[in-house]
């Protein structure tokens, strides 16, 4: 009996122990991303500052930072995995949705397409993004530092409420803009007759993918309302499952 007792408590501390070395890894791991990240979109916006006080002009801007841009907002697909496998509570969904518009954004039309590139509303998504992941990989990372001032707490949950819009409004005119180009090209579209009898058409799935911010983009910023009435409101949140 005796001994039962001693193995389950040698188990239940064995537990612990990997639970901890568990979370000091995860928290080591979220550091070191965290870090990374906004030393990158901080290069990303000196690099945007540094190109309009030298050119004066924002044409050619996206093509002198397009390389540090596609490799950072491509790794941001990793905050998939970490909500995936539970080291941050946040939705895969949600966070999926966030990252794959991004990425989506960057590869398929401001990189695919040249003549868009130097679109005023180009430049509206990348100054507001850079502002936002500024913001956000500061506060993840002060806050696992545990040292977290509270300028930084506002802003992560005070800026999204115009800077949200602005993004959406600036990737749907880049959309917008990159439709002529999409159907004169016949870009990423497969037509028939083919020999697997199949066939896409890459303009009107951009229309598509322009309607679907209807409802998916009210999801993510009422999430955002709903985290910023608990951070800076203390209130107690119920979030469904995914
Ligand atoms: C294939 C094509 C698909 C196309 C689909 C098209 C549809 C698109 C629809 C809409 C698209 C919108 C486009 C907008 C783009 C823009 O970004 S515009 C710029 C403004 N943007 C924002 O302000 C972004 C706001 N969004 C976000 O911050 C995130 O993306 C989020 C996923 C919505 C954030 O939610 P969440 O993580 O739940 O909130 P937090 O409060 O930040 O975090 C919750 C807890 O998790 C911890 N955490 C999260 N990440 C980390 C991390 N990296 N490191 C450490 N900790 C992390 C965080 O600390 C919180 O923990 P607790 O405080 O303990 O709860």
């Amino acid at each position: 009996m005796a001994s039962s007792e001693e193995d389950g408590t040698v188990e239940e501390k064995e537990n612990n122990n990997k639970k901890r070395t568990k979370s000091a890894l995860a928290t080591a791991w979220l550091t070191f991303y965290n870090i990374a990240m906004t030393a990158g979109w901080l290069v990303l916006a000196m690099a945007m500052m540094r190109f309009y006080i030298q050119k004066g002009t924002h044409k050619g801007l996206y093509r002198s930072i397009a390389r540090t841009l596609k490799f950072f907002q491509t790794f941001a697909l990793i905050e998939v995995g970490h909500c995936a496998i539970g080291i941050v509570r946040t939705s895969v969904i949600v966070t999926g949705v966030q990252v794959c518009s991004r990425i989506f954004m960057v590869w398929f039309i401001t990189n695919s397409i040249r003549q868009i590139q130097n679109e005023e509303s180009v430049i509206l998504f990348l100054v507001v993004w850079t502002v936002t992941e500024i913001t956000r990989y500061s506060y993840y990372t002060f806050n696992l530092l545990h040292h977290l001032p509270y300028f930084i707490k506002w802003a992560r949950y005070n800026l999204f409420i115009v800077l949200y819009p602005l993004g959406v409004v600036g990737e749907l005119l880049t959309i917008y803009a990159a439709l002529p180009f999409v159907r004169r090209s016949g870009m990423y579209s497969v037509r028939l007759p083919n020999k697997y009898n199949v066939s896409f058409d890459y303009y009107y799935c951009l229309i598509i993918i322009m309607l679907s911010y209807i409802p998916l983009f009210p999801q993510l910023y009422f999430h955002m309302l709903r985290q910023r009435r608990r951070v800076l409101h203390g209130e107690v949140i119920v979030e469904k499952d995914d």
